[in-house]
């Protein structure tokens, strides 16, 4: 089985990366074009007998499972690119959120599948969110599982849960990364603490901090409740944080969904009008 990548950016080459570090796949296993072709000549660089191809249809006539890593709206001209090679017998995956899947299975002829990675996938953790089009059987469910399980814990999500699950689950590490260089930039204004001291005591504090929650040793409101101890420092700490935090991911996840629905509503645009040509 040969399972071809079209776009090579940063999240093709991590689930690329995962896939075969993972040692799921060999690198002959795996076909990949990228519209800037050095991209996937250095993931062959990096992986001898990675498959390079000179373009989106020959991953189509070669492969038969066919991730698309292009950004929304970049979808309408890979799509045009490789659409045409398509058989019932292919399987065509999507990484990105707003594309209907509805929508997207009724222009190609093979079962249309959504899974939504997360940066955490390249140190093999995290989630993978799976969302399976009109078409999918049991048997293809179990495939896709059992292939990016190298990847993180695979979770089916439906459409209504998308959103959220991909805002915490793959924007969360983003969100949290930077709320995380605002605790660094003010512990150096504060106090004169080198950025490189509090960078190094901050990522072990995470460390240490996943290890509690991957060995449930804790949930979240009972490891504040143990380290707020009463009349203590952190309690003085999250003072502040009580006064301004609340009501900020209110915030974020309004617009997360606000141009979530505006992406949607251009991208059914052009699927559409591809739908009536
Ligand atoms: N960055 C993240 O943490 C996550 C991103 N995603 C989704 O993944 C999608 C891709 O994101 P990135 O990899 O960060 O973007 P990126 O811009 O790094 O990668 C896109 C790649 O597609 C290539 N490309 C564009 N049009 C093409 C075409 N017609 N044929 C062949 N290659 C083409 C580009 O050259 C580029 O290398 C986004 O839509 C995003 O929503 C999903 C989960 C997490
Ligand atoms: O398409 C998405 O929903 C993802 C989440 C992080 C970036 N893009």
């Amino acid at each position: 089985m040969q399972i071809g990548f079209i776009g090579t950016g940063s999240m093709g080459s991590i689930i690329i990366d995962a896939l075969l570090t993972s040692r799921s796949l060999q690198p002959s296993q795996i076909i990949a074009a990228n519209r800037t072709l050095a991209k996937v000549e250095l993931l062959a660089e990096r992986h001898p007998g990675l498959v390079v191809a000179a373009n989106n249809d020959e991953v189509v006539r070669r492969a038969e499972i066919v991730v698309v890593c292009v950004k929304p709206f970049e979808y309408r001209q890979a799509l045009e690119q490789f659409a045409d090679a398509l058989t019932a017998q292919h399987v065509l995956i999507t990484i990105t959120s707003p594309i209907p899947l509805e929508d997207l299975a009724q222009l190609v002829p093979c079962p249309v599948v959504r899974v939504v990675p997360s940066i955490t996938n390249a140190a093999l953790g995290g989630m993978v969110l799976c969302e399976f089009g009109p078409q999918a059987t049991e048997s293809l469910r179990k495939r896709i599982y059992q292939l990016f399980s190298a990847l993180g814990q695979p979770v089916e999500v439906t459409f209504s849960l998308l959103r959220i699950a991909s805002d915490i689950s793959s924007c969360g590490p983003a969100f949290l990364s930077y709320l995380l260089q605002q605790m660094i930039e003010a512990a150096v204004v504060e106090t004169g603490i080198s950025r490189e001291a509090a960078t190094f005591f901050t990522t072990q504090m995470v460390l240490g901090f996943s290890k509690l929650l991957e060995k449930e040793i804790f949930t979240l409101p009972e490891l504040e409740a143990r380290v707020v101890v009463p009349a203590g420092i952190t309690g003085q700490g999250l003072i502040p944080l009580k006064e301004h935090v609340p009501g900020l991911f209110h915030e974020v996840f309004k617009r997360t969904h606000q141009k979530f629905a505006e992406d949607i509503e251009e991208v059914k645009k052009y699927l559409d009008s591809m739908k009536q040509t």
